[in-house]
């Protein structure tokens, strides 16, 4: 899968993280988690806000990576959880979207019985997952804000004149 199949943008803030994620912490606080897994290195912040909001404090990490930017490619496992997470029985497991469900099929098989969320989801993918908070269209390239920064922007009057 190459980047040309994504032909809109939707923008994520850090404020807008923060409060999805929240949102989500509400649907798993009636669950009694050992421990969490977060997914590198996407899942990192989602699973640290977790973290907070649920009164964890083992967590671990599950590394594996498929994409160059937007250019899906061969899904490499870099880093398994520690072995007393098992079968993933009573631990949540966070990564920060689903895309085309590769990575969370991996991820499934690896720990069959976790609790298994991403914060967003595109079509493809959402069925993999037991919960989420945001699905945007598959075609949607979703920019997270540790791949962005804040940078100047000319006044709208002089775009005009330039163009
Ligand atoms: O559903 P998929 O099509 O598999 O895509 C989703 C995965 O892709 C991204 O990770 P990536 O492999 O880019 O690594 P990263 O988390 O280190 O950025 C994202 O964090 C998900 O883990
Ligand atoms: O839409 C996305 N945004 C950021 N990373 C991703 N990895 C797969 N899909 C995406
Ligand atoms: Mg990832």
């Amino acid at each position: 899968m190459t980047a040309d199949r994504y032909r809109k943008d939707f923008t994520i803030t850090w404020d807008q993280l923060h409060r999805d994620t929240r949102e989500l912490s509400h649907r798993l606080v009636a669950r009694d988690f050992k421990g969490i897994i977060a997914v590198t290195r996407g899942g990192l912040i989602p699973a640290g806000l977790l973290a907070r909001e649920l009164n964890v404090r083992w967590i671990d990490t599950l590394g594996v990576s498929s994409y160059d930017h937007m250019n899906q490619r061969n899904l490499t496992l870099i880093k398994a959880p520690d072995e007393k997470v098992g079968d993933g029985e009573g631990y949540l497991l966070v990564d920060d979207l689903v895309d085309t469900g590769k990575t969370a099929k991996v991820v499934r098989e690896l720990l069959p019985k976790a609790w298994f969320v991403t914060v967003y989801a595109k079509p493809e993918g959402r069925e993999l997952v037991d919960d989420f908070i945001t699905e945007v269209s598959q075609d949607t390239w979703i920019q997270f804000p540790w791949d962005m920064g804040v940078s100047y922007v000319e006044p709208v009057i002089n775009q005009h004149r330039k163009g």
